[in-house]
């Protein structure tokens, strides 16, 4: 028999807050939380990101305490991204390949103050270093090249690596890059390193804040879409996470978040890897603009965001408002 009113009335279990809870199908906790989190030089250092209000640039020391409150509020993993100097930039974006730059001191940093405690995510891409602000070096016709650049960043991903790092995220979008770097783990003696690929990163217009957050977006010469994905790809999305699966990723990564979450809803179906989503910078942006605009109220919307990530089927969500979450579900 189908089901018909009124031996159906689905308002019945809606009717109590207890019972709303005992059928709730879906639910988001701090472990499903990776708090991305900007480095800076100094010491003592909080610089506020304009574009991005309530995230700051931290110095490596005050990275530490933050990883320390990361674990405090049940947030299993940090992602770390540098602000490079200016004078520290370059074509090729050497850089990266210091042992001593801000991203492995800051791995060193948190790994002291928290061991085991707490996962660190470094990003592997050259954006960070270069003087252009593209993920990969870039040829004399302006094209970003491939296996020049998987070469690079094989060699950054070791540097991680060997600094602490405990997943490695590619988020350039060579190809290829996710099988130059397993191979490379598994050579150099860490092969219980974490991939966690993005492997469906868009070509979007989301990502404005973060890259003045790093310093790469006044730099920028063109746009990444020779690498980075077209918005209007589905199919192509389970393409490129079949290959990094294939290529020896742990996890696949979905960027951006919201506007993107067929395409997770689509990977959860078809693979079996755990699928992670990234809330990324502009998202976070317009939340808080929105918000103090009065479109809502700030913390509603979030966590509204936030479940709709776990219904798409994501094992957890790369979001700058990871703190802010925690405490609300911390209660
Ligand atoms: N490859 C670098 C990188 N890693 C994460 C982001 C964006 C994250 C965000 O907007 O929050 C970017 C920017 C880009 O691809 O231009
Ligand atoms: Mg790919």
């Amino acid at each position: 028999m189908s089901r018909s009113y009124p031996n159906t009335r689905l308002r019945r279990s809606r009717a109590s807050a207890w019972s709303r809870a005992m059928v709730r199908e879906n639910v988001l906790t701090p472990a499903d939380l990776i708090w991305p989190l900007f480095v800076t030089d100094g010491k003592g250092v909080e610089d506020p990101v304009a574009s991005l209000p309530g995230v700051s640039r931290w110095s490596v020391d005050n990275i530490a305490a933050r990883a320390k409150e990361a674990v405090q509020l049940g947030i299993p993993c940090i992602a770390l991204f540098p602000q490079t100097q200016l004078n520290l930039r370059s074509e090729d974006g050497a850089e990266a390949l210091n042992p001593d730059n801000l991203i492995c001191r800051a791995v060193r940093a948190v790994k002291d103050a928290c061991g085991d405690d707490i996962g660190v995510l470094t990003d592997v891409a050259l954006d960070p270093y270069t003087s252009h602000g593209q993920d990969g070096l870039v040829n004399a016709a302006g094209y970003v090249v491939n296996d020049d650049t998987v070469a690079v960043l094989v060699d950054q991903a070791i540097n991680q690596a060997e600094a602490g790092a405990d997943i490695i995220a590619p988020s350039d979008m060579m190809d290829g890059r996710v099988h130059a770097i397993r191979m490379a783990m598994e050579m150099n003696g860490h092969p219980n390193m974490q991939i966690m690929a993005y492997a469906a990163k868009y070509a979007s217009a989301f990502y404005g804040p973060f890259r003045d957050a790093v310093g790469s977006g006044g730099r920028l010469v063109g746009d990444k879409k020779t690498y980075q994905m077209d918005p209007a790809n589905g199919d192509e999305a389970l393409a490129e996470v079949a290959l990094d699966i294939a290529e020896g990723a742990d996890s696949v990564m979905v960027k951006p978040g919201l506007a993107y979450l067929d395409i997770i809803w689509r990977v959860r179906q078809r693979f079996e890897v755990p699928v992670y989503a990234y809330q990324v910078s502009g998202e976070y942006a317009l939340l808080e603009a929105g918000a103090t605009a009065g479109a809502g109220d700030r913390d509603a919307l979030l966590m509204e965001k936030l479940i709709a990530f776990k219904r798409a089927g994501c094992s957890g969500i790369l979001t700058y408002h990871a703190p802010v979450a925690a405490r609300l579900l911390n209660g």
